[in-house]
């Protein structure tokens, strides 16, 4: 049976000021008393509840005895007060805890509590260190990678003086590898790893570190319980650890649409109260050959050409993508090749309703009838993998661009993301074709996603919210008699379309830019895992409202409350 939490309410001081402690149902609340002990204003630093301030236990990052004198700050006249105070008052206790501040940031706040009875003190700090180790969800060991090279080259600095201080306070351990080699940490945790020690791996870089870690733990995970990956139609074992993300890469986009910002300290605090956010992998096969896995975007055309031309700039750091961006937006090339998608058919959402995957979100919390939910075990499955057509739809075309999302592709160049309304844990990925249109048409669709428009309103762009696809570029396809007479001219400058009159050149083919890793085959064929890992992490936050007559609120519960002896 669970144990009712204890209800406690006691009289400190907080800077000179009297204040009634209370905890309750998992909150700690405190509120100001006048001279005579009764309620009076408030004071600032957590968030405010009808009469007070108070912060849920399970945001508590820990809580430490304090020296009497503690962290009170302030003028001469309040230190010398405080003084006087720290005789009378020798006991006290910080709590530390998570603040919101702007833009879905997290900060570590902490308030002293002064009392003058050693048992009062006591009392509280055990009181509260047992509702802390209630809490079984939060990691005591992680496996910590550092990418020294990844974005601005800052991993090493951001994890020592943001996060590893954060990890101590909370009693967090942590075993740190500094990454020698790419894939360093891919394959330490596929072979050699001992993760029974382990609450959870962080990755201290951006989505290529995340991406190695994904690949390592996913493998790892695959070969313990005998799964091979290279079946398309394997039922892969979600990973047991979670994944924390220290972001310090040069896109950050599962770190941001994940959280709703790419701050290591948000990040770390995250980790600390032990979130939880599942997520959906797609996984991506060439025949029986098992490719690679992505979260975020998988993308065909434009952005394989961004970061082919990227990786070949990575001296210019995150300035890269600008550059090469803008270039591949100047070439205007185009592709051909058949897409087949099975359309992922009774989920409640669909990607233009701008329902945005948000905390808590119910479109992924959405349990899909038998028949979508048996999808990976299902008949369409092994049809898909035999190269079946039973449910799937075939559009044949040239394209700009050929992108599926995950996830909503948030990062800071782009806020609302390539996808906004896709979800990170409803088992489909979106997939977004962009057909072939002039140059002023493509600028507007790219402008549109980092503005208010929508960037699937163009007679150019369809949306489909699918649990599979195939691609097969068109000079790998048979090719029909009339498909002849449109087939690439080979000419000195490259590989012509013959309808360029809109469009400038056509390559013959691109790349997949498979979360910033280029993939060595055009033809693929993906599948969508549902929620096969989790992060440390619990969606963006919709901005928090307090109700005045809140009834879970502390202060409610004066009756039950019981006095600690002092
Ligand atoms: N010690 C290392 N030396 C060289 N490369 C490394 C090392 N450790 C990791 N890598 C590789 O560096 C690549 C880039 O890393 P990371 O993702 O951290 O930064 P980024 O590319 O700047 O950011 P983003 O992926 O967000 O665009 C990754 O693909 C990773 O495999
Ligand atoms: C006229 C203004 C036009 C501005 C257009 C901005 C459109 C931005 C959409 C951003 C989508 C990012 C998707 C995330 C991909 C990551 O997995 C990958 C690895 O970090 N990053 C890139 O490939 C880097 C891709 C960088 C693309 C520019
Ligand atoms: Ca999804």
């Amino acid at each position: 049976m669970e144990k009712q939490p204890r209800l406690f309410s006691s009289e400190f001081f907080h800077k000179n000021r009297q204040v009634e402690l209370v905890l309750s149902r998992g909150v700690l609340a405190w509120r100001e008393l006048d001279k005579g002990g009764k309620r009076g204003s408030d004071i600032k630093s957590a968030p405010e509840t009808a009469h007070g301030h108070s912060v849920q236990v399970c945001e508590i990052v820990a809580v430490h005895k304090t020296e009497g004198d503690g962290k009170d700050q302030g003028s001469n006249r309040s230190r010398k007060k405080a003084n006087k105070h720290v005789l009378l008052l020798p006991y006290a206790f910080t709590a530390f805890f998570v603040r919101r501040t702007q833009q879905h940031q997290w900060r570590c706040s902490e308030i002293t509590f002064h009392c003058a009875s050693h048992s009062l003190r006591e009392q509280w700090i055990q009181a509260l260190s047992e509702q802390l180790s209630s809490l079984t969800n939060r990691p005591k060991s992680l496996l910590v990678y550092i990418n020294p090279y990844g974005g601005k080259r800052r991993g090493k600095r951001i994890y020592e003086q943001k996060v590893a201080p954060l990890f101590r306070h909370a009693g967090i351990s942590a075993d740190v590898i500094v990454t020698e080699y790419a894939n360093h940490a891919r394959d330490h945790l596929k072979t050699e790893a001992n993760l029974d020690k382990y609450d959870g791996v962080v990755c201290v870089g951006g989505d290529g570190m995340f991406s190695e870690v994904l690949h390592g733990l996913v493998a790892r995970t695959q070969s313990d319980h005998g799964v091979d990956q290279n079946q398309p139609d394997a039922q892969l074992v979600p990973c047991s650890l979670h994944i924390g993300i220290i972001p310090a890469g040069s896109t950050d986009c599962i770190c941001f649409a994940t959280i709703g910002t790419n701050d290591p300290v948000t990040s770390a605090l995250h980790i600390i109260v032990g979130d939880s956010q599942p997520m959906d992998v797609c996984s991506v096969h060439h025949s029986d050959i098992f490719l690679r896995y992505s979260v975020s975007l998988l993308g065909y055309g434009f952005y394989g050409d961004v970061l082919t031309d990227s990786e070949r700039k990575r001296w210019l750091g995150p300035a890269r993508y600008d550059l090469s961006g803008v270039k591949t937006f100047l070439s205007h090339n185009y592709y051909e090749g058949s897409v087949s998608f099975l359309p992922a058919e009774d989920t409640i959402g669909n990607p233009r309703d701008k329902l945005r995957c948000r905390s808590g979100c119910h479109v992924c919390q959405h349990k899909p009838s038998s028949k979508d939910s048996e999808w990976d075990m299902s008949e369409e499955k092994e049809k898909f993998n035999e190269g079946g057509s039973g449910g799937w739809s075939v559009i044949r075309g040239k394209f700009i661009a050929i992108n599926a999302a995950c996830m909503s592709c948030a990062c800071p160049r782009s806020p609302k993301g390539l996808s906004p309304s896709a979800h990170l844990a409803d088992g489909t990925a979106d997939l977004i074709l962009v057909r072939k249109c002039s140059r002023l048409g493509f600028f507007r669709h790219l402008l549109r996603h980092t503005n208010k428009g929508d960037q699937f309103d163009h007679a150019f762009v369809e949306v489909h919210r699918v649990r599979g696809f195939r691609f097969q570029p068109r000079h790998q396809e048979p090719v029909s008699l009339e498909d002849l007479s449109e087939a690439p001219k080979k000419t000195r400058f490259g590989t012509m379309c013959s309808a360029q009159t809109t469009c400038g050149y056509g390559a013959a083919h691109s790349s997949w830019n498979c979360d910033g890793e280029i993939l060595p085959h055009a033809a693929i064929q993906v599948s969508v895992q549902s929620r096969l890992i989790r992060l440390f992490a619990r969606g963006i936050e919709e901005p928090q409202r307090f109700t005045f007559e809140d009834p879970s609120s502390p202060w409610a519960l004066e009756p039950g409350t019981q006095q600690p002896a002092a």
